[in-house]
C-alpha cells in the first residue's frame, strides 16, 4: 500500500523536474530534425510521435524537419533509375530528382503528417516550394579545390520564416521536407540536418535538436561516455583533431551555426532511445549531448 503510494509519488517528482523547462520553453520554438533508425522502427516512430504531440499540449511549438530515409533508394531502384558518381558522390540527375520530390513529398512527408494527427497532434506538411519556405540555389561541392556540379543539389539561400511562425504560433506543427526552390522554380534537393539548422536560425528557435544513430558525442570513440555537455570552441577543436565522425559533422556544425545566430541551446540525441526528445527537454541531465556556445 505505502510501496505504490511511494511509487506515485516518485511519478510526481518526475513531473515537477520538468516544471522549469515547460516555464522556459512555454510559447518557444523547438526544431527538431527528425531521421536515421527512428524514421524506420515503428516503435520508435511512435514514441516521437507521441513526444512532439506532447510538446504541442503543453505549449512548446515544435518543428519537425525530416530527411527521406531509406525509402528514395528503394524507389529508385523499384523504377531502374540507376544513380551515377562523380568523385564517388551521387549524381542527383533530373529523374532521381523528381522521386526525391514524390517520395520526400508525397509519401513521407504525409505518412508523418498523418502519425501525428493520430495522436492527436494537428500537423501541417509543407516543402521548400509552399509559400516559398526554402529559397535555394544550386550547391556545388569542391573537391580537392575543384568545383563538382551534382546535379539538382541544392543550399538555402533563404528562409520563409513567416511561413512556419504563421503555422507554429497557431495550433499547428509545421513538418518540413527538405525540398528548396530556385529563383527560376527549379526544386533542389537539400540536405535536411542544414535545412533544420537554417530553419532554427531563421526564426530563432530557442531549441535544435538533432536526432541520430549514435549515442552522442565521445572524446574517446572507443569508450562507452557519451560527451553529457560541450561547448561550440571544444567541438570545434575536437573536429580539426579528426575526433568527429564525417556523418557527424554536418549536424554539430549546423548546431555550431544556429548557436551563433541566437539559438539558446543545441542537442545531438540518440533517437534510438524511446522517448528520447522528452528525456532530454524535461530531465536536469538529459540523454544526449548538449551543444552550447
Ligand atoms: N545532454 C544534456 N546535458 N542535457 C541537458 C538538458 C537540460 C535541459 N533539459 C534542457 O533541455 O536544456
Amino acid at each position: 500500500m505505502y510501496e505504490e503510494m511511494d511509487k506515485l509519488i516518485e511519478k510526481a517528482s518526475i513531473l515537477i523536474e520538468a516544471l522549469p523547462y515547460i516555464q522556459k520553453l512555454y510559447g518557444k520554438t523547438v526544431v527538431i530534425k527528425y531521421g536515421g533508425n527512428a524514421m524506420i522502427n515503428d516503435k520508435l516512430k511512435n514514441w516521437v510521435m507521441e513526444d512532439i504531440t506532447l510538446l504541442k499540449y503543453i505549449g512548446v511549438n515544435p518543428i519537425v524537419v525530416h530527411g527521406g530515409g531509406p525509402e528514395i533508394n528503394s524507389v529508385l531502384k523499384k523504377l531502374n533509375v540507376e544513380s551515377q558518381f562523380v568523385n564517388g558522390l551521387r549524381v542527383t540527375d533530373m529523374q532521381t530528382m523528381e522521386v526525391a520530390q514524390m517520395v520526400l513529398v508525397g509519401k513521407t512527408n504525409k505518412e508523418l503528417v498523418s502519425m501525428l494527427n493520430q495522436k492527436g497532434g494537428k500537423a501541417i506538411g509543407i516543402c521548400g516550394i509552399d509559400g516559398n519556405l526554402i529559397q535555394a540555389r544550386k550547391h556545388y561541392e569542391i573537391v580537392n579545390g575543384e568545383k563538382v556540379d551534382l546535379g539538382y543539389v541544392g543550399e538555402v539561400v533563404s528562409i520563409n520564416a513567416k511561413v512556419l511562425e504563421m503555422l507554429a504560433k497557431d495550433e499547428y506543427i509545421p513538418v518540413v521536407a527538405p525540398i528548396g526552390v530556385g529563383e527560376d522554380g527549379t526544386s533542389y534537393n537539400i540536405n535536411a540536418d542544414t535545412v533544420a539548422a537554417e530553419i532554427a536560425k531563421a526564426i530563432k528557435a530557442e531549441k535544435l535538436m538533432f536526432m541520430t544513430d549514435v549515442e552522442g558525442l565521445k572524446y574517446d570513440k572507443n569508450s562507452s561516455e557519451i560527451i553529457s555537455a560541450i561547448s561550440a570552441d571544444e567541438v570545434l577543436k575536437m573536429i580539426d583533431e579528426g575526433k568527429i565522425d564525417g556523418g557527424m559533422i554536418p549536424k554539430v556544425l549546423g548546431c555550431i551555426d544556429a548557436l551563433k545566430h541566437g539559438v539558446n541551446r543545441t542537442h545531438i540525441l540518440d533517437g534510438r532511445i524511446p522517448h528520447c526528445i522528452l528525456l532530454e527537454i524535461f530531465t536536469d541531465k538529459g540523454i544526449g549531448t548538449m551543444i552550447h556556445l
